[in-house]
């Protein structure tokens, strides 16, 4: 049986993530080894020659998988009957540019991408945010976007997650394979919380395997949030295949599923769960099952975690209040 391809649209598609991504969705990893996709990449007027370079590639790869590909600036067509969308291209910060200038060029990018994405998307439109600041980004698109639900509305933590399981690995000699039900909290930021409280490594708790707390508080945390930053220290330029690997994780477990007795994270609309403000795009300790997620309930939270989360959260909710602030949301 021939399955009905999936649009799925990349924003940014000519930058450095765009180029690592592209090419992973077309041979199957975001979907799955049996789902044909239609490429919609989404460009600004000067990176559409890059763009069709990156398509000119993608057709010469010969993917079984890979059905159409279209090369757009134009938001409306980008969008057009997506079923998932990957908001990837943002504006960077450059020099002397503060934190309200970052907000509002971005709010400049993600309203009226929120808006095409309100207009013209699928019903069943699934939107991960990479591109920074990736949480408020988000809130950004999705009020912008009344007549998608909610909770459609994605940031990427997983690049964080996939991060503090590699150095927990590293710091325990465990395979990556067995560790589980770790979480990140809060931002996509330097404030963002790494909990190996609830994380389990081949079946034993991690924080009471790990029992440092002084390697937890001044190596690890900073290690994971600070990661990104140390990428772009050492190769001149931010994290592109990492983040592209995380993207296709977040979107693939997002479809297809967590598995039994683990969980993910996910920078999700807050339902007040954990004290965190409702609306507020946070990330949480999530499974998903059939296309949709569900924060994990119950999760006792100590006096070490509860700070760390708080103070992200409250990050958080100074960005929303910015935005709100610019008229942005
Ligand atoms: N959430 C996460 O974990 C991570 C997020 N990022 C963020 O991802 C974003 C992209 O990173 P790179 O690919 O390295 O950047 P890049 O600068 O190489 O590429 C960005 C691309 O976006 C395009 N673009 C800009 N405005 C656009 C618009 N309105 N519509 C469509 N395309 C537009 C640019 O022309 C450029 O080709 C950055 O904001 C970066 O900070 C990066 C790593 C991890
Ligand atoms: O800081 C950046 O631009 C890249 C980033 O988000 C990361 O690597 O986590």
């Amino acid at each position: 049986m021939t399955r009905t391809p999936v649009n799925v649209t990349v924003t940014g598609a000519a930058g450095q993530i765009g180029y690592a991504l592209l090419f992973r969705i077309a041979s199957g990893h975001l979907l799955g080894p049996d789902v044909p996709v239609n490429l919609r990449l989404l460009e600004i007027p000067q990176g559409l020659k890059a763009a069709e370079g990156t398509a000119m590639e993608l057709d010469d790869c010969a993917f079984p998988l890979l059905r159409d590909i279209e090369i757009t600036d134009d938001a409306n067509v980008g969008f057009a009957g997506a079923n998932v969308a990957l908001l990837v291209g943002a504006r960077p910060r450059t020099k002397g540019m503060e934190r309200g200038d970052l907000l509002s060029a971005n709010g400049g990018i993600f309203k009226p991408q929120g808006k095409a994405i309100n207009d013209n998307a699928a019903d069943d439109i699934k939107v991960l945010v990479v591109g920074n600041p990736a949480n408020t980004n988000a809130l950004i698109a999705q009020a912008a976007a009344p007549d998608v639900p909610a909770e459609r509305f994605t940031a990427m933590t997983r690049l964080d997650h996939n991060r503090a399981i590699s150095q927990l690995a590293a710091k325990t000699g465990a395979a990556v394979s067995d560790i589980k039900k770790l979480t990140i909290w809060g931002n996509h930021s330097a404030t963002q919380y790494p909990d190996i409280f609830h994380a389990e490594i081949a079946g034993k708790n991690a924080a009471e395997l790990v029992n440092d707390e002084a390697w937890l508080g001044d190596t690890f945390i900073p290690t994971v949030a600070k990661r990104g930053a140390a990428i772009i220290e050492a190769r001149g330029a931010s994290s592109a295949a990492s983040a592209a690997n995380a993207a296709i994780d977040h979107v693939h477990t997002w479809v297809n599923g967590t598995a039994a007795g683990d969980w993910t994270s996910m920078g999700i609309p807050s339902d007040g769960s954990y004290g965190v403000p409702e609306g507020i795009i946070s990330s949480f300790p999530v499974t998903t099952e059939n296309g949709t997620y569900k924060i994990v309930q119950g999760l006792d939270i100590n006096e070490f975690s509860r700070a760390r989360i708080d103070a992200s959260v409250k990050e958080l909710t100074e960005e929303r209040d910015a935005v709100r602030e610019l008229g942005l949301i």
